[in-house]
């Protein structure tokens, strides 16, 4: 047998910082969790028990706290990229570095109608995720995105004209509950080194603000034929938002909402257009996936 492949580093590596302006008084923070995974010419901590070219894992980990003292820690993309340049410029055998960074959101609270100094709250569970892989010899890779946006309208979403065989139960319906969890991304052409990653740095606060818009105007305006054509508008949008990306990709599930027949009641009339009260599924969900490409 031979090693195919090979990558090790640290998960989970939980980190918040907090910028301070001495002259407002007025405290920022960032939570992050990053992941840390290493390849290069490591085969010989596998097949050979020889750890001389072993990099701690607690040294990814210790590495990651010294840069986000030593550095900007955002947006994400500048963070994950000064991490994944550190680990290949300083380890000849390193090769190549992949570093996820996952953003949780601590939003500013707004008290007696003005933003607070430093007090935050955590105003859902969406997060801002970035993959960045540094590949010596090719550059830096970045991918953006959205994950975990809980949405739902309450009508503006159709399904019909779909296949109708001996299999096909689903009714046809004009006016039904769409709900999903947005999961989207967008890569960006690869950056030369972490100089051209820094030059760029405004367009990915940018690009994730006009992302999330055009989700939810899209999701929102839509009168939504299906997941999948409402899902490829938001990747046209989001393609034409911005010359650098290369590919915008979702993957939504279909959380469904079904109608309950409460007519056994005395005639209680709840479906169709008198119907109101639905049962939330939690499972099974349809998942519709795309990966849309500029020309
Ligand atoms: O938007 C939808 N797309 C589908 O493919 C599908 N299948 N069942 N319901 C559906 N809704």
């Amino acid at each position: 047998p031979r090693l195919a492949a090979a990558r090790y580093g640290k998960d989970n590596i939980r980190l918040y910082k907090v910028e301070k302006d001495e002259a407002t008084k007025t405290h920022t923070v960032y939570e992050m969790t990053v992941c840390v995974l290493l390849e290069g010419e490591i085969e010989t901590s596998y097949t050979k028990a020889d750890n001389s070219v072993v990099v701690a894992t607690d040294s990814m980990k210790q590495t990651t706290y010294i840069m986000a003292k030593q550095n900007p820690i955002h947006p994400p993309e500048l963070f994950a990229s000064i991490l994944a340049d550190h680990f290949v410029q300083t380890y000849k055998h390193i090769h190549t570095a992949h570093i996820s960074v996952i953003q949780h959101r601590w939003t500013r609270m707004t008290i007696d109608g003005k933003p607070h100094p430093h007090s935050f709250f955590r105003d859902g569970n969406e997060k801002r995720v970035v993959q960045a892989d540094a590949i010596e010899g090719k550059g830096i890779e970045i991918k953006s995105g959205i994950s975990d946006l809980l949405v739902l309208k309450s009508t503006g979403s159709q399904f019909h004209s779909f296949v109708r065989d001996d299999f096909t139960a689903l009714p046809e319906v004009w006016d039904r509950i769409l709900s999903t969890s947005v999961d989207s991304n967008w890569s960006w052409s690869t950056f030369p080194n972490l100089d051209a990653v820094k030059k760029n740095v405004d367009k990915f606060d940018d690009t994730w603000t006009k992302a999330r818009e055009i989700t939810f105007r899209l999701f929102a305006l839509e009168e939504s034929p299906s997941v999948q054509n409402t899902m490829y508008k938001m990747c046209e949008q989001i393609l034409a938002a911005q010359p650098l990306l290369q590919t915008v990709d979702y993957s939504l599930p279909n959380k469904h909402y079904f109608e309950i027949d409460l007519s056994w009641h005395h005639g209680l009339k709840n479906t169709g257009k008198d119907a109101e009260v639905y049962a939330p599924q939690s499972d099974p969900n349809g998942l519709i996936k795309c990966t849309v490409a500029r020309d």
